[in-house]
């Protein structure tokens, strides 16, 4: 049988040791363990299954969320899984809903953003699930422009309570997932006022539902925004709106750690900086760099196996045609892609350390690192998401025709995946607070301040004092340029990350000559992408940009015969895969045959509606015919 042939043979070729790669792309041989069983439990699980998501209706759909996330905190607690475990678990069901919310925001905001009391307070009670919460920052009229939020929270001194307030329509709550049918509580986020004085946006712990019958409290509004883009994929979320109307709360319920309201409505700053109340989306953007790698490695995964067992054109003297994977521009497109999915796994682990380091240094009142972890995180965020988006549509392409059905997984991969571009912070906003901490940076190189850290390189660049000079006639006139300028110093980090992963000790036969070839894939598709940039700044000449080009064919050709044990070494179920065409048996054809018998519409052979709409037309045709 085809597929099974082509598969086994290919992983026969394979010239490193496949274990000890699944063990660099896990981080760790524990990291590996845990994942290794905990996607097999769900896998092995009939409430977790997911093959007729994209069939369902919303309602069901989103009842089928709600069964799927209760039986798999029930399983958490029934195996007493480590918080480390739990959320290997919760990623591996593979359906967005308000469980990622109240672990992956509520949870990191009360911690970051709340005083020792609170936290004592609140934790308890979200960790064991006796209250669920949310993120409620953005508003229907601004999402970007946090300091435009119009939520008001007024204190009243009387009462020693705020007053949180949805002035407008525009002040609407928009978007917060997890918000619309399950969250009891939410941090909202809203404009402090004291005394008519408004202190800017701060956050608040409000309770919106009733913990007894779910119903919202009094003076608040609340519901689902609506459908969103594709079948299944976002639609399991209930992204939700909220309107306040003055519903007051207690004064403790600010959160506290950046800055306190006393009971005689005085405002005390402590020694933080007023930027922590960001800080949530400094972690999760940390977060979704990780992440990135994963959905991106998860549609390369099916297209390189595909590319594999799919055959077209060029009759071998077998009589067997050729593989597709072996034609030199599916390569020069999907390895590209492999290659893209390994730097964002490096990049991803180097920034969670940055942001444990930054951590580390903020509670011993050392805030100097913040800039650049902001600037990281924001960078890295919009340039691995980007990449993956366009990625996931290239490997859907890569794929054919029958990437386009649901069962190819890629449709509602790409569906789930592409608000990433936009959620925790448009794409294009955080490339402009990049190149704002560039140009600050770039600023301070006349002052003899030495830049540091990912900015290092700086130093050594004379033209980029005239640089300044230029920016300084108007950062808004030149945004687009500068764009491109945060772009590529993105760039130069994910690359200076994957060269510092190559200097570490890696053991197993021929993976760091695979990860090498990877590497240099990497740095010169980029270098390829942006000859034009290149070729014009003088940085590289025309014939160093030829060798680059058959430098990069060569290593295509290396990369070649490992390109299946390169995707088995991310270690993927077929669960979590949930793609015919990425199956890890290769076995496509009877596969694809067999789903699509299972489409609904087949369930009679003669559609309903037939005599409605067809029968008539058909009729009406054979009397225009006897006419
Ligand atoms: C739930 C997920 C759990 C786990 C994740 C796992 C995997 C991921 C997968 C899925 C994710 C699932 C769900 C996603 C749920 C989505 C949630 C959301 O979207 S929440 C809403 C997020 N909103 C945004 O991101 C808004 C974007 N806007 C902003 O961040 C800021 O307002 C902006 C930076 C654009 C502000 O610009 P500006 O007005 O110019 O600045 P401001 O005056 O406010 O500040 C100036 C000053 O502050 C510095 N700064 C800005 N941001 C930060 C920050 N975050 N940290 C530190 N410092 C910051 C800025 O550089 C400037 O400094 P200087 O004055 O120049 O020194
Ligand atoms: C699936 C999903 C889940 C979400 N979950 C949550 C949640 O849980 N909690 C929550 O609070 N929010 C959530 N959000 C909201 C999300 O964070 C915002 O949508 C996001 O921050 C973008 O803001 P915006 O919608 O205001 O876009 P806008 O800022 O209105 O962007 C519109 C366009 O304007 C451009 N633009 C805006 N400002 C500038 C500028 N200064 N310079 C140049 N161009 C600019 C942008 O690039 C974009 O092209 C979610 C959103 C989505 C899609």
């Amino acid at each position: 049988m085809a597929g099974f042939d082509d598969l086994a043979s290919e992983r026969s070729k394979a010239q490193f040791d496949v274990e000890e790669m699944k063990v660099i792309w896990a981080g760790s041989r524990h990291t590996l363990e845990v994942s290794d069983r905990i996607s097999r439990l769900v896998a092995n699980d009939p409430v977790f299954r997911k093959d007729t998501r994209t069939m369902l209706s919303r309602k069901d759909l989103f009842k089928n969320t709600l069964r799927k996330a209760a039986h798999a905190w029930k399983r958490i607690i029934e195996l007493r899984l480590s918080e480390e475990e739990a959320a290997e678990l919760r990623f591996y069901v593979d359906e967005p809903a308000f469980m990622d919310l109240h672990w992956g925001m509520f949870i990191p905001t009360i911690k970051g953003q709340g005083t020792e009391e609170q936290q004592q307070k609140w934790l308890p009670l979200a960790y064991k699930m006796k209250i669920i919460g949310c993120y409620a920052q953005t508003e229907l009229g601004h999402g970007s422009n946090v300091q435009g939020l119009e939520t008001t929270a007024t204190f009243d001194p009387q009462t020693d309570e705020f007053i949180i307030h949805s002035p407008t329509l525009t002040s609407s709550k928009w978007w917060p997932g997890g918000l619309g049918k399950v969250s009891t509580h939410a941090v909202v986020y809203g404009r402090l006022i004291i005394d008519s004085k408004d202190y800017g946006v701060n956050g608040f712990i409000v309770q919106l539902r009733s913990l007894d019958d779910h119903l919202p409290l009094p003076g608040i509004t609340i519901g689902d925004i609506g459908m969103k883009f594709g079948s299944g994929a976002y639609n399991t979320m209930d992204n939700g709106v909220l309107r306040f109307d003055h519903v007051r709360i207690p004064r403790d319920q600010m959160l506290m750690r950046v800055s306190q309201v006393t009971r005689e409505g005085k405002l005390v700053q402590s020694n933080v900086p007023w930027q922590l109340v960001y800080g949530t989306m400094v972690y999760v953007r940390q977060k979704i760099v990780s992440d990135a790698s994963c959905a991106l490695s998860r549609a390369v995964c099916i297209a390189t196996r595909y590319s594999a067992v799919r055959r077209q054109f060029g009759l071998q003297s077998n009589g067997i045609e050729t593989q597709v994977i072996d034609y030199k521009t599916q390569q020069s497109r999907l390895f590209p892609l492999l290659a893209s999915a390994y730097a964002f796994r490096f990049v991803g682990e180097w920034l969670k350390w940055l942001y444990m380091d930054v951590n580390q240094r903020l509670q011993a009142s050392d805030f100097s690192t913040l800039p650049e972890a902001h600037a990281c995180t924001a960078g890295l965020k919009s340039l691995t998401t980007s990449a993956t988006a366009d990625g996931i549509e290239e490997c859907r392409k890569l794929c054919g025709g029958h990437g386009y059905l649901c069962s190819s997984g890629l449709p509602e991969l790409f569906a789930v995946y592409i608000p990433a571009c936009t959620y925790e912070g448009d794409n294009i906003v955080l490339l402009l607070q990049v190149a704002r901490f560039l140009i600050k940076t770039v600023s301070q190189l006349g002052s003899g301040k030495e830049p540091v850290g990912t900015t290092v390189y700086m130093g050594r660049v004379e033209q980029l004092m005239q640089c300044h000079c230029a920016v300084q006639k108007g950062f808004l006139e030149l945004s687009a340029d500068l764009v491109q300028a945060a772009v590529a110093h993105c760039q130069l980090i994910v690359v200076s990350k994957f060269i510092e992963k190559l200097q570490q000790d890696i053991p197993g036969k021929g993976v760091k000559g695979q990860l090498e070839a990877l590497c240099n894939i990497y740095a010169l598709f980029i270098l390829h992408k942006h000859l034009g940039d290149f070729l014009s700044t003088g940085c590289i000449t025309p014939k160093q940009a030829s060798l680059a080009n058959a430098q990069l064919r060569s290593l295509y050709s290396q990369v070649r015969p490992n390109a299946i044990a390169l995707v088995d070494a991310f270690n993927y179920t077929d669960h979590y895969l949930s793609s015919v065409l990425g199956r890890y048996d290769g076995n496509v054809y009877p596969k694809l045959y067999e789903e699509a018998w299972k489409d609904p519409l087949n369930d009679s052979v003669v559609p309903d509606g037939y005599q409605e709409y067809i029968q008539p037309i058909l009729k009406q045709q054979l009397r225009n015919a006897r006419l």
